[in-house]
């Protein structure tokens, strides 16, 4: 028996190599291919069991909603989730306790021990700052990646009960120095010939640690896609991240 899957954003970037993952693999059966003016039925008519999404935060919640309403898991790799975001999928799911949606900033595994590695980092550090590099066609910043890292960083900040990051510049200019998120600054770097980079650096008195990731091709993420798709089924609700698929 095979996994039925449909792909949004089927011809974008990441939608593509999906595809063709998708289509290698021997347990996985490519159901749908829909992209921006596609009729979204034809992923229920074909009887896709799961989606998998990669469109743009735009759209990424009409998808679900629709994906969750007829019952179809979703593995979702589309940005933009912020806390509200997530709240209005956990009211959906709530509405179908057997549908599972994971949503995970990063699929690549390298990327996602550097998150782990940033998080077990944190507590031993007075400051902490990302930098995340991306393609110059990325539509969003600060990334996914990025803001998830931060989120971990204060989270384990908080817990160790640290003071907050020594830091006595005045902006001279708006922006200088990158955006705040949960105290933790982030800069965004925007080149061609870059794909998805980022580093974080921690620094107390004397020493400095950089922890560092780079996604050089895009099949770097599809691992950590099909991981999730062939498990979303059995994880009901809500899922954030592939790191418990992992343990
Ligand atoms: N979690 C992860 O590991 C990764 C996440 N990402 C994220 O995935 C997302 C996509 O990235 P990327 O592939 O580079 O972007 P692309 O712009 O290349 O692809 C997005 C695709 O979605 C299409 N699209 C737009 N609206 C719809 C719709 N309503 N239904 C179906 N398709 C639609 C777009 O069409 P059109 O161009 O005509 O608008 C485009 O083909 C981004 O949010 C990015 O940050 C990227 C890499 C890894
Ligand atoms: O848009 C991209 O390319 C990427 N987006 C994700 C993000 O915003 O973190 C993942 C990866 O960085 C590539």
């Amino acid at each position: 028996m095979t996994l039925r899957v449909g792909v949004l954003g089927a011809r974008g970037r990441m939608g593509l190599e999906v595809c063709k993952a998708v289509d290698a693999a021997p347990d996985l059966e490519l159901v749908a291919m829909i992209d921006q003016g596609d009729v979204l039925f034809s992923a229920s008519d074909n009887h896709a069991e799961v989606l998998v999404d990669f469109t743009t935060p735009d759209v990424v919640m009409d998808n679900l909603r629709w994906a969750i309403e007829r019952g179809i898991s979703a593995v979702v790799g589309t940005t933009g989730f912020t806390d509200d975001r997530l709240a209005q999928v956990r009211a959906w799911l709530a509405e179908k306790p057997e549908v599972g949606v994971l949503i995970a900033p990063n699929f690549g595994i390298a990327a996602v021990l550097m998150m782990q590695f940033a998080a077990k980092a944190a507590r031993y550090f007075e400051s902490a700052e990302i930098i995340e590099q991306h393609h110059p066609r990325k539509l969003d910043a600060p990334s996914g990646t990025a803001t998830r890292t931060a989120q971990l960083i204060a989270a384990a900040r908080e817990e160790a009960g640290l003071a907050p990051m020594p830091d006595a510049t005045k902006e001279e200019v708006d922006g200088a120095r990158g955006a705040s998120i949960n105290g933790v600054r982030v800069h965004a770097v925007r080149a061609a010939g870059l794909l998805a980079h980022q580093e974080v650096i921690f620094g107390t008195d004397g020493e400095l640690l950089t922890i560092r990731h780079d996604s050089l091709d895009r099949v770097s993420f599809m691992p950590g896609v099909l991981l999730a798709v062939r498990n979303v089924q059995k994880h009901p609700g809500l899922t954030i991240g592939i790191d418990s698929l992992l343990d």
